[in-house]
């Protein structure tokens, strides 16, 4: 099939009554279609049990948006494609009716038998509406058929794997499209090309010149309504396992040889392989873990949070220690860290690179700082590059200097969301900002080490940082073993550290 960038397309969004749906996934189409990137020839049905009619469908779809975006332009036009079946995703019956609703529609708007199936629902439904795909013959069009899939993809690498051969036995590894909305960022999409694109930059990517990475995810929130399933998840599995190991794959990867689809997620995979496994007692070495306590001002616990238990061993924070264990990246810790309920929102990715060989600025009372280069994912999205220079005067005397760049002043408020993108991406049939099977599989092999561990070894100290603060003093002492400190996210000004 020819690839274009706006394919006449039938989305199935299975969960459309449901948080992720209002919040993201109508938005997200909806500004898709008032900048002309989904064809006119499109149409949305809307799955779940509610028994709602078509037009309290509708109203819910322009609601959705007018909260998010707040404007009404083209909105009538934009939910005029919208339908919605009433179904039980277990109920057999219901996928004949869906069928014939697909079929129909396909010959309305003309959309080449092309469907996109949209799991917006719990995980342990996957497995039944993809059997149902395909033995009631909803795959059996002459388009494209593709299949997103929300996260968690499971809760271990059994699980993973688990659910992995069930939908593999209706869909392709291809036709695959598994969620990380990391990925969709525009500043982690940038990583690839600050690297690839710098001449200034790749020459020194690597163990001779890097002296350590930081990528730190923090947030301000806490697990508001969703205690029940994280009680089961927790930081490791809620960030690390995705979102953080994404990040550090696409820092540390290889040049792909094209940029494919096929070879930047070939490269990416090499980077989950090398990472260096960890043996049991090494477990307490590299990682940390944390969970929030109430505070002063009156901020809850973790403990205190609904649909969670009054003794939970869950972490909310995770900082970790990760090894590669290839030529490029030998002795280069890379650490991250992800928590709840921390000082401040942000995502931030901080390069050191390793002292000159010599100084020929020496002064006893203000050492020479190091060179960084941050990757500022949000909510400031951007680059700096901290530099030293000569301080204005006569004396030579160094002074560090920052070389901004800010997105956000570029783009401003056109930058999409991720959503956004990546519901472009499927659509035009572009899987590279998507996690491959292989990726999941390996970032689960990783933490699932852990996990075992921390499982096994109830932590005495929780809670042990309080909310709103920086989390737990550990995460500090695993820098300092090593000679360094976590630079900070706020006002990373490097004479103030
Ligand atoms: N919300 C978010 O921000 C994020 C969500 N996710 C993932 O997305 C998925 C959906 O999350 P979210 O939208 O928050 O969940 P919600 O609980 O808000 O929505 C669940 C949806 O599933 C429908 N549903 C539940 N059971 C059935 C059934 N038996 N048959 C048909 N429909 C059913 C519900 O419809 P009804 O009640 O009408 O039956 C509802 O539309 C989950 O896998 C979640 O982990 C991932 C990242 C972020
Ligand atoms: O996937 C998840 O991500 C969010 C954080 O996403 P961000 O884009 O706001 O950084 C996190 O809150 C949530 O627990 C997790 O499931």
């Amino acid at each position: 099939m020819k690839q274009t960038d706006t394919p006449s397309t039938l989305l199935m969004i299975f969960g459309a009554t449901g948080d992720l749906a209002k919040r993201k996934l109508y938005p997200s189409l909806f500004h898709l279609f008032n900048k002309g990137k989904i064809s006119k020839d499109f149409a949305v049905i809307g799955v779940a049990r509610r028994e709602w009619t078509e037009e309290q469908f509708k109203k819910h779809v322009e609601d959705s948006v007018l909260t998010s975006i707040g404007t009404k332009e083209n909105i009538d036009e934009f939910i005029s494609h919208f339908y919605y079946q009433s179904h039980d995703v277990s109920d057999s019956e219901s996928y004949i009716t869906l069928k014939n609703l697909a079929d129909s529609l396909d010959n309305k708007y003309n959309l080449h038998g092309n469907r996109i199936f949209y799991l917006a629902m719990a995980p342990e439904f996957f497995g039944t509406i993809t059997d149902h795909l395909k033995s009631d013959g909803l795959t059996d069009t002459q388009g494209f058929h593709r299949l997103v899939i929300e996260k968690p993809f499971g809760h271990d690498l059994p699980s993973a794997e688990q659910l992995n051969n069930q939908i593999r036995e209706s869909f392709t590894e291809d036709q695959i499209y598994r969620i990380d909305h990391y990925l969709g960022k525009e500043m982690v999409q940038n990583i690839e090309v600050i690297r690839f694109a710098n001449a200034l930059f790749e020459p020194l990517w690597n163990s001779r010149y890097i002296s350590n990475i930081q990528v730190t995810s923090s947030e301000e929130l806490g697990v508001e309504e969703r205690g029940r399933y994280y009680e089961k998840s927790g930081a490791l599995r809620d960030m690390v396992q995705n979102h953080m190991l994404q990040m550090v794959a696409l820092l540390a990867m290889e040049p792909p040889i094209k940029l494919t689809t096929e070879e930047i997620r070939g490269e990416k995979v090499k980077v989950l392989r090398a990472l260096r496994p960890l043996k049991d007692d090494e477990v307490k070495d590299y990682f940390v873990r944390g969970q929030y306590g109430p505070n002063e001002t009156g901020g809850r616990g973790y403990r205190q949070e609904p649909n969670v238990d009054p003794n939970s061993n869950t972490e909310t924070y995770v900082a970790g220690k990760l090894m590669i264990d290839n030529f490029r990246w030998a002795g280069v810790p890379i650490y991250i860290r992800t928590g709840k309920r921390m000082e401040t929102k942000s995502t931030k990715i901080v390069i050191q690179f390793k002292d000159i060989p010599m100084n020929l600025y020496y002064n006893r009372d203000k050492p020479l700082a190091p060179n960084l280069l941050v990757i500022h994912i949000q909510p400031d999205e951007g680059i700096t590059l901290h530099l030293n220079a000569k301080k204005s005067g006569q004396n030579v005397e160094t002074t560090p200097v920052k070389l901004n760049f800010s997105n956000n002043s570029v783009d401003g408020m056109n930058t999409p969301e991720a959503y956004e993108k990546l519901l472009h991406d499927c659509m035009r049939g572009d899987a590279t900002n998507f996690t491959h099977w292989d990726d999941v599989k390996l970032s689960w092999a990783y933490v699932d080490k852990i996990s075992e561990v921390w499982e096994t070894t109830k932590e005495t100290e929780f809670p042990n940082y309080c909310a709103g603060t920086a989390g737990p003093k550990a995460a500090d002492e695993l820098l300092e073993k090593d000679g360094f400190y976590w630079w900070p996210i706020d006002n990373l000004d490097v004479d103030n550290c």
